[in-house]
């Protein structure tokens, strides 16, 4: 039982201090879709199970990077049932994962994946379960695209259909060498439903996503750099040298302790989802978090000089 004041003051920060991180995680973690806008989890759940093939691979490394490979190369990494419902068991992995600070997706087979299944679309073609795995993957992309991690997506060979949608709820595309990122849903008599369309506005503006989506644009990595939509090109093709080069490229922003990194991603995806007033409210709460903590006092202690 605290007994002095200055103990009293402590416990009392300590109490705030949890009181906002789980605010934050809670905030993070709420669905976009629910029972009342006619989402059934269990059943597409159920639905998606017989759809099997393939795997999601998550590697947790030390340094705070994690690894996500979509694996299903003999379909060009395509998204059967399962691949969704594993990919939301990594999501929900990442996110209790507090040491982490970054994440690299890439797909197997050097290329990175070609959207869902052609054959599970086929058996939920019905506006039900094709409007459920919908949300369900609306659900996931955005837990996704809100993982306190500085996410990048390694775009070898070919990124296409819900593919292209995937690489967009990352913070970050890298692209290798004769790579291409391509929204072909107008070819499959459809538009995006992952979420893609959305957060493509976001990235390259709604001028060049209209016509990325409309003229179902190949995107070579020349051109997706030019739009903004990817951050680099890197030298190598194969599978070995393009993940050791987005692992370099992306330690350049991991540098430093998780609770810092972990706020710099907090406080941008406030700004960029919240209006002003209550982006300004989370970037309090973030910075509450960050105040006065073990990285905070002993850069006090260092005194290190900005050259
Ligand atoms: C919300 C959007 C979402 C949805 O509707 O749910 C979508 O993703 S819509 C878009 C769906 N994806 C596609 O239409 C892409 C289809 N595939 C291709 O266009 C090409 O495969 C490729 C990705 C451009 C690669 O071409 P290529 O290098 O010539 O390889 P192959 O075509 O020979 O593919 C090898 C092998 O893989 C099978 N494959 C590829 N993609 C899929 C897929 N999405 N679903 C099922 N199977 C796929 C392809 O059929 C080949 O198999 P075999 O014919 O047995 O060799």
């Amino acid at each position: 039982m605290p007994s002095t004041v200055t103990e009293m003051a402590i416990s009392l920060w300590k109490n705030l201090l949890q009181t906002t991180k789980e605010r934050l995680l809670q905030q993070r973690r709420m669905s976009l879709y629910n029972g009342a806008h006619g989402y059934e989890e269990e059943l597409i759940k159920k639905k998606l199970q017989q759809f099997a093939g393939g795997s999601i691979n998550l590697s947790k490394e030390d340094n705070g990077i994690g690894i996500l490979t979509l694996n299903n190369p003999k379909l060009m990494n395509a998204f059967t049932g399962t691949m969704m419902l594993e990919l939301q068991e990594r999501v929900t992995e990442l996110e209790n994962w507090k040491d982490g600070k970054g994440l690299i997706i890439y797909g197997a087979g050097n290329t990175f994946c070609s959207g869902s299944d052609l054959n599970a679309v086929k058996a939920i073609s019905n506006s039900q379960d094709g409007m459920n795995m919908c949300m369900f993957m609306q659900n996931t992309l955005t837990r996704l695209m809100r993982l306190p991690l500085i996410s990048v997506a390694l775009v070898q060979g070919k990124a296409v259909g819900g593919g292209a949608e995937l690489t967009t709820a990352c913070d970050f595309r890298l692209m290798t060498p004769g790579s291409e990122i391509r929204f072909v849903h107008k070819h499959m008599g459809l538009m995006p439903g992952w979420g893609g369309a959305a957060r493509l506005v976001g990235i390259v503006g709604s001028a060049a996503a209209l016509r990325l989506l409309s003229g179902a644009v190949r995107l070579d990595p020349e051109s997706a750099l030019r739009l903004g939509l990817s951050e680099e090109t890197l030298s190598s093709s194969d599978e070995t040298g393009a993940l050791e080069e987005a692992r370099a490229w992306l330690s350049g922003y991991t540098e430093g302790p998780a609770s810092v990194i972990r706020a710099a991603k907090e406080v941008v995806t406030a700004g960029r989802e919240l209006p002003v007033e209550a982006a300004l409210r989370r970037e309090k709460d973030v910075f509450g978090t960050v105040w006065g903590g073990p990285a905070n006092l002993q850069a006090l202690v260092r005194r290190p000089k900005h050259k």
